[in-house]
């Protein structure tokens, strides 16, 4: 199984974004959290910064979109070059064809799901999806402690994902570090969110690194 470690730019310098995403050169993507305050209390940044992250970013971009309405907004994310978009299962009106709309312009699409909401739903979806994200802390901020009682959320949707037979990853994204990411690639994930504790890091090209190193030990 591949494991992919996509740092978040949540607690990186805004103010330099293009230094900060050169730090992560072994990074597999980088995901940038886009939050409007309404769908988490929280606001960070929107499409206009993320079409010129896309285009000074040698990685892929992996967009994760904590915001109300993603069924009017999520396309223009796929258009403007991102990789990967995910928006949230509890603001989506029409997920499958909001998922069809992020895949006909090129990106791949994915649901997340909050620390309470039931996944079984979307695990009859995997033909529409690219991949899914179970959220370890409650979306809004960077830094909070991993839940673990994720775990078996995380291993319903593997054995879901490995049933079907197809390539839907499997990511996880909240308080993932050096200390947890062996419990969530036990129970099942292969796609790791890690903001600060790469962005904390002095080196965080080496905690991407040790990251990688710790989760693929532990499958
Ligand atoms: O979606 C998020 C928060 O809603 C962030 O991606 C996530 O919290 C990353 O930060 P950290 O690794 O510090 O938890
Ligand atoms: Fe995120």
């Amino acid at each position: 199984m591949t494991i992919r470690i996509t740092p978040s730019i949540l607690n990186a310098d805004f103010a330099d974004l293009t230094g900060e995403l050169a730090r992560i050169p072994s990074a597999d993507l980088v995901h940038v959290d886009v939050m409007d305050n309404h769908f988490v209390p929280n606001l960070t940044l929107g499409l206009p910064v993320v079409e010129r992250i896309v285009a000074a970013s040698a990685l892929p971009v992996d967009a994760h979109l904590m915001i109300e309405d993603p069924d009017r907004w999520a396309p223009g994310y796929a258009e403007a070059g991102c990789a990967s978009v995910t928006f949230h299962a509890e603001a989506s009106v029409a997920p499958i064809r909001l998922a069809r709309e992020i895949r006909a312009a090129g990106a791949r699409a994915a649901v997340a799901v909050r620390p309470t909401t039931d996944i079984t739903p979307y695990l009859d979806l995997l033909d529409e999806l690219d991949m899914l994200l179970v959220m370890t802390v409650e979306p809004g901020f960077g830094g909070q402690r991993y839940l673990g009682a994720m775990a078996a959320k995380i291993a319903a949707a593997r054995a879901a994902i490995d049933a079907s037979g197809r390539d839907v990853w499997l990511q996880v994204d909240g308080g993932i570090s050096r200390e947890t990411i062996a419990l969530a690639a036990r129970a099942g994930a292969d796609t790791f969110v890690a903001g600060s504790a790469v962005y904390g890091s002095p080196d965080p090209d080496a905690e991407v690194t040790a990251l990688r190193e710790l989760a693929a030990a532990a499958r």
